[in-house]
């Protein structure tokens, strides 16, 4: 699903910061990836660049056999929408929509009916046990809560590539749990392919396969430490 190849990124201002310096590994479709590493080792630059966000510096980031960096900023865009969806440790949920509003936008702007945007809103929302609050604004949400709303915004596309930053990081460990046990069963269920940078040790631990940055490189990269499935 994603290949990348000896990947530099580099950021040109008043001195040249290279947050990555010659990263390759590949994911294939199906994986559970934790990325770790201290802070300013280049995970969330690594993360933009396999969302198709950014273009690397050098070296090639290829999704299903493309080249994201050949193709036109429309093209960025269109992959963007129909292959990734994000979740973020603040939610970014838009604050004056309802719940049922803001898992419908994603759908909205790729011009979808509103009779199948609706079926496939109100799915979502039930696979994330939230049917019953689609009604509310985020502000009347736990964070927990608000989560699973984002979560179902990024189920809604059914873009096979789930990239999430930090998505635990503003819980307590007991819902930081349950959003990562949702995560995983989305991930069994839907097979989607889920890369998540964190710091959390439980987040990790929930996933398969653990790429470790150090200073823009890959120090390590295999089986989560501990944890046997
Ligand atoms: N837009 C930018 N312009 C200049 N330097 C940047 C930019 N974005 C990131 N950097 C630098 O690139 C390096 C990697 O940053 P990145 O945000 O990818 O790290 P990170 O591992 O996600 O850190 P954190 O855990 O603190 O979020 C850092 O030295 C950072 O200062």
């Amino acid at each position: 699903m994603l290949q990348l190849r000896d990947v530099v990124k580099s950021y040109e201002g008043k001195s040249t910061v290279t947050a990555l310096g010659g990263v390759s590994f590949s994911i294939a479709a199906g994986e559970m990836v934790a990325i770790m590493g201290p802070s300013g080792s280049g995970k969330s630059t690594l993360l933009n660049l396999m969302g198709g966000l950014d273009v690397p510096t050098s070296g090639q980031v290829l999704v299903a056999g493309s080249d994201l960096a050949l193709e036109s900023e429309k093209g960025r865009s269109l992959f963007r929408r129909t292959h990734v969806s994000y979740i973020f440790q603040a939610y970014h949920l838009m604050p004056t929509l309802r719940v049922r509003q803001n898992v419908a936008l994603p759908l909205r702007l790729a011009g979808m009916g509103a009779k199948e945007a609706e079926l496939r809103v109100e799915r979502a929302l039930a696979e994330v046990g939230l049917e019953k609050r689609g009604d509310h604004l985020p502000d009347e949400l736990s964070g927990g809560e608000r989560q699973r709303v984002a979560i179902a915004r990024a189920l809604v596309t059914e873009a096979p590539l789930l990239l999430a930053d930090e998505p635990t990081g503003n819980l307590d460990s007991a819902r930081g749990r349950e959003i990562l046990a949702l995560l995983r069963s989305i991930h069994a269920r839907r097979g989607t392919t889920i890369v998540m940078v964190t710091h959390d040790r439980d987040a990790a631990s929930a996933c398969d396969r653990l790429i470790l940055l150090r200073d823009g490189r890959v120090e390590e990269d295999g089986a989560v430490p501990g944890v046997t499935r």
